[in-house]
């Protein structure tokens, strides 16, 4: 199952900075490793915005909510999740 992610990042004024820089570090590391297995199948900078957009690839919705709930910067996230469906006029796996 296919779902676009929005991600923004909210940073609160008052966080340590420190604490802030080894959660983005988790993060990134995170990142790569669901990349690595395929569930996090894009993810791009939405240009202007500390934001992203991504494209996850699971096989749940209890499975996205558990991977982007654990996620390091997930305190301090706005996210919005579409799921996706195959459009008719598709050609080849866009699955
Ligand atoms: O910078 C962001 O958009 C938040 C984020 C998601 C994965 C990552 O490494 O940073």
């Amino acid at each position: 199952m296919l779902y676009c992610v929005r991600m923004d990042v909210r940073v609160p004024h008052d966080v340590d900075p420190e604490t802030f820089e080894r959660r983005k570090a988790a993060e990134k590391a995170r990142a790569q490793e669901l990349q690595r297995q395929g569930k996090w199948r894009h993810l791009w900078r939405v240009a202007g915005c500390y934001a992203n957009v991504s494209i996850f690839d699971v096989d749940s919705h209890d499975e996205l909510h558990e991977l982007l709930s654990t996620l390091p910067l997930f305190p301090y996230m706005e996210l919005s999740v579409t799921p996706l469906a195959r459009h008719p006029s598709a050609i080849g796996d866009a699955a």
